[in-house]
């Protein structure tokens, strides 16, 4: 058991009528940016609170590094929590709202100093937290959850409220934090730039688990064959050269070709003497994967 592996157990949470999360295991491993992913209702943020010890099970357990979040004996110094838009006081300021935090948690006012400098805050520093824009916000709550310099970062939707370059810096810092050997678990709803930041996945659905694993893995695991886009100026004639493909008209003129790989495709291509201008791999992304392996399951709770 690593210091820093998160372990799910059959954890269930029942809120009178609605199964939250219904009997859900899945591993967290160090080393990696981990996206737990889901519709609406999913159960997401109610399995990140019951890991935090905000939610109590009505089964199941959730371990970090073999001990549960309740017993660990300095948790600051082992886990970081982004749950929401970070709220403070709204006449401090965020660096004050920071030492406050170390303060309380034993730890040196330089590491507020530190943390505000890595979430890119520091010329923010002694603007009132009311002044802070969501983006903003949500960097001061990174930065508190950095300041016991914890093995694991637990971040529920951290993307929420930036705009594209505070998405990518986000991607940077969790990368070089996992990169570091922490482990980042991180939820959201947007799919895209999970592809971009994730090693791995656990997606859920109405509380259930529906899959978990490298995105690699998940991507080209999936019945959803990759085609290739082929342009070409005689379509027909590479039609018949080609055996064993499935050949669709693509919206734009290109053809959709399934069944057969690209440089098969260049092979009969060539050998039957039609010229390509565009030849091109088009694998399943996560947003497709995702919508065929909730279908059904996303009823919206
Ligand atoms: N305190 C509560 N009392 C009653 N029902 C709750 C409570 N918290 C969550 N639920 C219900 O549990 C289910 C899972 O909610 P949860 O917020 O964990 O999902 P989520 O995957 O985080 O969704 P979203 O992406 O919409 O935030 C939903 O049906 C929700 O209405």
């Amino acid at each position: 058991m690593s210091e820093g592996q998160i372990v799910v157990s059959g954890l269930t949470k029942q809120y009178n009528n609605v199964k939250a999360v219904d009997n859900l295991s899945f591993t967290i491993e160090p080393g990696r940016v981990t996206g737990f992913l889901g519709p609406n209702g999913a159960g997401k943020t109610t399995t990140l609170r019951m890991v935090l010890n905000l939610v109590t099970p009505t089964a199941g357990t959730a371990t970090i590094g073999g001990q549960r979040y309740a017993d660990l004996p300095k948790p600051l110094h082992s886990v970081g929590a982004v749950l929401e838009a970070s709220s403070a006081h709204k006449a401090r300021t965020g660096i004050n709202h920071l030492k406050v935090i170390c303060a309380a948690a034993g730890l040196p006012y330089s590491r507020a100093d530190e943390v505000l400098a890595q979430v890119g805050l520091t010329p923010a520093a002694k603007r009132k937290f009311k002044g802070y824009s969501l983006g903003m916000r949500q960097r001061l709550g990174i930065a508190a959850a950095l300041l016991g310099d914890p093995k694991v970062l637990i971040l529920d939707e951290p993307a929420n409220g930036l705009d594209p370059e505070g998405i990518r810096w986000m991607r940077d810092l969790l990368k070089a934090l996992a990169e570091a050997g922490r482990t980042v678990l991180v939820s959201s709803h947007l799919l895209s730039e999970m592809e971009l930041l994730a090693d791995d996945v656990v997606i859920i659905a109405a509380g259930r688990l529906i899959a978990q694993g490298p995105v690699d893995t998940i991507l080209n695991g999936k019945g959803t064959a990759a085609s290739v886009r082929v342009r070409t100026p005689d379509a027909a004639k590479l039609t018949a050269a080609l055996t064993g493909a499935t050949v669709q008209p693509g919206a734009d003129g290109a053809l959709i070709i399934t069944g057969v790989e690209a440089p098969a495709i260049g092979a009969a291509a060539l050998r039957a003497g039609v010229e390509l201008h565009e030849l091109f791999t088009e694998k399943p992304d996560l947003e497709q994967v995702f919508l065929e392996l909730t279908a059904g399951k996303a009823a919206i709770r």
